[in-house]
């Protein structure tokens, strides 16, 4: 009896096998070659020749999310015989550069590229094509990167000052109801995050607004039911603003929601059969809807929670027309890019909202240096020690790619004024990440150094990895506990301050990661101050025999 149950068991197996085999051939693509150095790890050429109408790529730093994208695109620029629409976004546009010098790399894609109407871009660029298409002359094609960023939110930011200050000044705003009257604190920069906020999360009707979940709003300063009120009549005022003194200017925010609220006007001529979205994480909730919505046959997204560094949002995938669940989401666990010793110190940082990178379930390829942390007493010294050890990297392996991450976030006068800056085009080619697209060739010797915010080399990978600024100041970056301490006036005692302070050092933690991971064979961080004691905080979540200390002793503060 029971060896007649194997004999049927094992028949039924073999023939699932050759039904299952039988349905992958016939969308199997042979990715060999594809890529120069490239050989797909099986864990990938599963996610590669698995066909799904909506699919996640999931993963660490460097499992390789951005190339197995790549590679399914090519996929599909191959099998589709008939010309499809194909686009390929993300949020920044350094990381849409990178792609495209990826695949400009594979004489495949030469040889396929024009069957297709391919668009590799921003989510920005994609919808302002369309907007302008569908009668919104002012969509603008700006480049998405963390200066022009900064540059938009202070332009916003005065004209919420001053709309605020009118505001509160008027008889209208002395008739209202006391428990609707705003603090003090609402004033300013919170204005204009929660009109933001409210954009990119589509909360754009007064009841939608006043029911909704303030999820990633923090708790600083509180905001009553009956106070959102006010804010959403100053959110109409502001809009009524942008029409009058700014000739109908869209914020960054309005593309995914003019996609959105005009959908129907947007003519399948101009939505795509494929949409591939790569670092999803960054894409706020209505840029993610309308992508979803323009995908007519297939919307792969690829992502790591651990790097979300932009807003947040109450929104699951499933809210937004993403169906991920079971076998539609993919996840990549060996490391191509950085060595055991760089991952196991990323790995380290322990997160309150993303589960952390557990080391057994991951599997690398390399092993490495010990990172390094370096305090040093004056900037000089610290200049003068990464001068000399770019001197020997660019002897010793003159292929190599150098990148050093500073943290003036978008500042440009503060970049302009680096003194690390300064010193190193004394001695060497500098670039900053603004010229990351034109300057930086992957197939040239002596690449130039890539000075950059940690923001703009998300999804960018770099030999040799350089942090000037690990410090206390700098990780979490003071001026974000600045606006916090405003925002909080006589309340920093309040469990909803301490709620908000974990965050912020939460997302700090997650720039500090997404820096280091940047590294493939070594990462140094570096810092000064009055003494070493000025040190990151986050130093406190790193194993004291993962990193080299030099200038301090590492005992004091790691695990
Ligand atoms: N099978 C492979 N063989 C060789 N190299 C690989 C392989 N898979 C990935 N890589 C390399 O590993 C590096 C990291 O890959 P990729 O940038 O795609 O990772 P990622 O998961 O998107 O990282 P991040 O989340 O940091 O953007 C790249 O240099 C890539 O070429």
């Amino acid at each position: 009896m029971s060896s007649m149950q194997t004999t049927a068991d094992l028949r039924k197996k073999r023939l699932d096998f050759a039904r299952r085999s039988a349905r992958a051939w016939q969308n199997y693509f042979d990715a060999h070659g594809l890529l120069p150095n490239i050989t797909l790890s099986p864990e990938q050429i599963s996610v590669v020749q698995q066909d799904e109408d909506q699919m996640l790529i999931n993963g660490s730093a460097g499992t390789g999310k951005s190339l197995t994208l790549i590679y399914k695109l090519l996929k599909v620029m191959e099998q589709e015989n008939e010309p499809k629409r194909i686009l390929y976004c993300s949020f920044n546009t350094t990381l849409v550069e990178d792609a495209r010098k990826r695949i400009e790399q594979s004489s495949k894609f030469h040889e396929i590229k024009d069957k297709h109407t391919l668009h590799m871009e921003t989510f920005h660029y994609m919808a302002a094509r369309i907007l302008r298409e569908i009668g919104f002359p002012n969509a603008e094609f700006l480049r998405i990167n963390l200066e022009n960023l900064r540059r938009y939110e202070d332009a916003i930011t005065r004209r919420t000052i001053a709309l605020v200050d009118t505001f509160m000044e008027s008889e209208e705003y002395k008739k209202l109801p006391l428990e609707q009257k705003l603090y003090k604190t609402h004033a300013g920069t919170f204005l204009m995050d929660e009109i933001l906020w409210m954009k990119a999360n589509g909360f754009v009707t007064e009841e939608s607004y006043y029911h909704c979940e303030r999820a990633g709003r923090g708790n600083i300063p509180r905001l009553t039911k009956e106070q959102r009120r006010t804010i959403f009549y100053l959110y109409k005022e502001y809009e009524k603003m942008l029409k009058k003194q700014f000739h109908d200017h869209l914020d960054l925010e309005d593309y995914a929601l003019l996609l959105l609220k005009y959908f129907d006007d947007i003519p399948d001529s101009l939505k795509y059969d494929y949409i591939f979205v790569d670092e999803v994480q960054d894409l706020q909730a209505m840029q993610l809807k309308a992508l979803v919505g323009l995908a007519k046959k297939s919307i792969v997204v690829s992502g790591d929670p651990k790097q979300r560094i932009y807003k947040r949002s109450p929104f699951s995938y499933r809210d937004l027309g993403l169906h991920i669940e079971g076998r539609k989401t993919k996840n990549l666990r060996t490391n191509y890019r950085s060595t055991k010793q760089i991952m196991k110190l990323a790995s380290s940082l322990e997160f309150i909202d993303a589960e952390n990178d557990r080391l057994d379930d991951q599997r690398f390829v390399r092993e490495g240096k010990k990172p390094s942390i370096y305090f040093f007493p004056s900037s000089k010294e610290l200049s003068c020690h990464l001068v000399n050890q770019v001197k020997v990297i660019q002897k010793n392996d003159p292929d190599a790619t150098i990148a050093v991450i500073h943290r003036h976030d978008g500042d440009t006068y503060a970049i302009s004024q680096c003194s690390v800056l300064m010193e190193l085009k004394k001695h060497f080619d500098v670039i900053t990440s603004s010229q990351y697209g034109r300057r930086f060739d992957l197939n040239k010797q002596k690449k130039p150094i890539l000075f950059t915010d940690a923001y703009s080399v998300k999804g960018l990978e770099f030999d040799y990895v350089f942090l000037i600024h690990f410090d206390r100041d700098h990780y979490p970056n003071k001026k974000r506990i600045e606006e916090l301490d405003k925002r909080a006036g006589d309340n920093k005692n309040s469990d909803g301050y301490k709620a908000d302070f974990e965050a912020i050092l939460n997302d700090e933690k997650k720039v500090l990661y997404v820096a280091i991971t940047r590294a493939k064979k070594e990462v140094q961080l570096m810092y000064t101050g009055r003494n070493f004691r000025s040190i990151c905080p986050f130093v406190r979540n790193f194993y004291k025999e993962d990193y080299d200390a030099f200038g301090f002793d590492s005992s004091i503060y790691s695990k």
